[in-house]
């Protein structure tokens, strides 16, 4: 595999507050990763050295090869689209998409009129009478039909309604199996986004919980669910992230080394279902916390 980025024991201080605390991680090219953790929790600005909008007080951060930083030969193939994005106040939506359109090389114009259609953005509308998820999926045509070879998404979803969301999975997924590329998605909605994800790398505090491969990942753990005996007694030596009892019955999510384990549960007459990726995330994260709160929220859908 092929490195697009790599951040080296990167650490970003502001005054006193440390966003990222020894940072170290590789983005392979053409995968789609999602940026996890909860609010404050280093995403941005992790996203914000990868585009070269900051500098690392320490460590090194390098982007095809080369630092992103006043680099135009790196910038312009890095698209990122931003959460709340503002444009010039006179900007209608179609300047925004014209000037988009002469920064980034892979620009695919038909894709751009195909998803201002689907999105329904009138291109004459001045992006100041937008409403809110309008105004985001502006960002989202951009981010899409620019084909950057590294796409970067920061919670891009502000005030999209459902449908709306859906619609930037489905076109984003059909894009990139046509184009691969490298694209990178800061989320709270993790659970909308499991499909999509190849992996998965979860920030909390500035450091790095997570790095892992999305398959791997979901591969680990197990929810098991049956009589609350055979339940602690599967748990009893294999790590259980959580418990839930009522009465007789028992629920837990627990790390399993693979399918010989949901064997055994089965055989223990225990169900045995994967963990949604949302669920696993906050477990493990919360047991990486040790006995602190949990680290992610989950978002009502
Ligand atoms: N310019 C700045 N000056 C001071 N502190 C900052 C600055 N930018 C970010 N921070 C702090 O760094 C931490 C990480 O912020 P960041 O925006 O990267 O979090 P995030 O994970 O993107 O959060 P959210 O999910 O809420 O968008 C926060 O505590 C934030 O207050």
């Amino acid at each position: 595999m092929t490195a697009v980025a790599t951040l080296q024991d990167v650490t970003m201080r502001f005054r006193g507050h440390t966003a990222l605390d020894e940072v170290s991680t590789v983005l392979e090219q053409d995968t789609i990763t999602g940026l996890l953790g909860r609010n404050g929790a280093g995403k941005t600005t992790l996203l914000q050295l990868l585009t070269g909008h900051r500098v690392p007080t320490s460590g090194r951060v390098e982007v095809f090869g080369r630092s992103p930083f006043e680099d135009d030969g790196v910038l312009s193939r890095i698209c990122f689209v931003k959460e709340g994005q503002r444009y010039p106040d006179a900007f209608r939506v179609g300047d925004a998409v014209s000037a988009a359109s002469w920064l980034f090389p892979n620009w695919d114009a038909d894709l751009a009129d195909r998803l201002l259609t689907d999105f329904e953005l009138p291109r004459k509308r001045a992006i100041s009478k937008l409403s809110r998820g309008m105004n985001s999926a502006v960002g989202i045509v951009i981010g899409l039909a620019s084909r950057a070879p590294l796409t970067l998404f920061d919670e891009p979803y502000l005030g999209l309604d459902a449908v709306a969301r859906q619609l930037f999975y489905d076109r984003l997924l059909a894009d990139y199996a046509e184009h691969p590329r490298t694209v990178v998605l800061s989320t709270h909605l993790i659970e909308e986004i499991s499909d999509l994800l190849e992996r998965v790398l979860l920030v909390d505090r500035g450091r790095v919980v997570l790095d892992e491969d999305a398959d791997a990942l979901r591969a680990t753990a197990l929810t098991v669910a049956g009589p609350r005996a055979a339940v602690e007694e599967f748990g009893r030596n294999r790590e259980v992230l959580s418990t839930e009892a009522l009465g007789g019955h028992a629920r837990a999510v627990v790390r399993v080394a693979g399918p010989v384990d949901e064997a055994a549960a089965t055989a223990a007459g225990l169900s045995a279902e994967p963990t949604p990726l949302q669920r696993l995330v906050v477990e493990l994260a919360r047991a990486t916390r040790a006995a602190g709160p949990a680290v992610l929220e989950e978002v009502p859908r």
